[in-house]
């Protein structure tokens, strides 16, 4: 990571173009133990440890933490929390909460560009549950925000979400491959409109559409 983008402003990295090498050192040990972490987090679910193994597994990893946070710098982190205001799809993103390798939290949903259309693929683990046995409408509520949000930057003019309106049409399975779309209908003065869908096989599961607002970004970054 020879280049700080954050030394430049958000609005200059419209066009910055990130390295394609598989990250080596200390970014891929920090995707392992994310990808480690996401299993314990789906294992809690279900799980029928004991509560001496619980305990003990609570304490290394409380002691982990504070080794951890005893390292923080509390300056920016590198690379960018979602994908918008990079405008490319394979800039770094670690700390996503919804693309982020670095990040637990994140399914993670995996984005690519193809034409004026984004496509995201994510398997969700049953830590998304909502219904029994399917994702979490918020989770999809937030898959659709960054592939809309992705879509929307592509204008060169990104924005912030405004509205983002979902229509659930049928439940989204949890561990089965689903598959988001999404791309921009219209442009009027700072408002992008964005569409897009998610589907899981041949089933139609959701459609969304997104009003965002053109913005400097520079002023959020002050
Ligand atoms: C680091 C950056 C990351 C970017 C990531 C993008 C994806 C995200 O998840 S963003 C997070 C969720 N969204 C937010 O937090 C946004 C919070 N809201 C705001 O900051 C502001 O309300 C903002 C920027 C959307 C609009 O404010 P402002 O710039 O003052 O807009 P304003 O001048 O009032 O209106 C401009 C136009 O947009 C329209 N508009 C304003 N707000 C909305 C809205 N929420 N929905 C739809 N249209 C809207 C107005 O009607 C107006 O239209 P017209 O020009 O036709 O009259």
């Amino acid at each position: 990571m020879s280049d700080d983008p954050f030394g430049q402003s958000i609005a200059s990295l419209a066009n910055w173009v990130p390295p394609d090498e598989p990250p080596t050192g200390q970014r891929a040990a920090l995707h392992r133990l994310a990808a480690a972490m996401r299993i314990v987090a789906e294992a809690l679910t279900d799980m029928q440890a004991d509560e001496a193994d619980l305990l003990a597994a609570a304490e290394a990893m409380e002691q982990f933490g504070a080794r951890l946070e005893a390292t923080r710098t509390g300056h920016r982190p590198w690379g960018f929390a979602e994908s918008a205001p990079a405008g490319d799809a394979r800039a770094m993103f670690d700390r996503s909460p919804v693309i982020g390798l670095g990040n637990p939290v994140a399914p993670p949903l995996r984005m690519e560009i193809d034409g004026d259309r984004i496509v995201g693929r994510a398997t969700f683990g049953a830590q998304y549950e909502g219904p029994p046995g399917h994702v979490h409408g918020g989770i999809i509520a937030a898959a659709f925000d960054e592939v809309l949000g992705m879509a929307q930057a592509r204008t060169g003019r990104p924005g912030m979400t405004g509205t983002l309106t979902i229509r659930y049409r049928r439940p989204t399975p949890l561990h089965t491959e689903v598959v988001f779309e999404a791309r921009v209908d219209r442009v009027e003065g700072r408002k992008i409109f964005a569409a897009g869908t998610l589907h899981a096989g041949e089933t139609l599961c959701a459609e969304a559409e997104g009003i965002f607002i053109s913005v400097d970004f520079s002023r959020l970054t002050r």
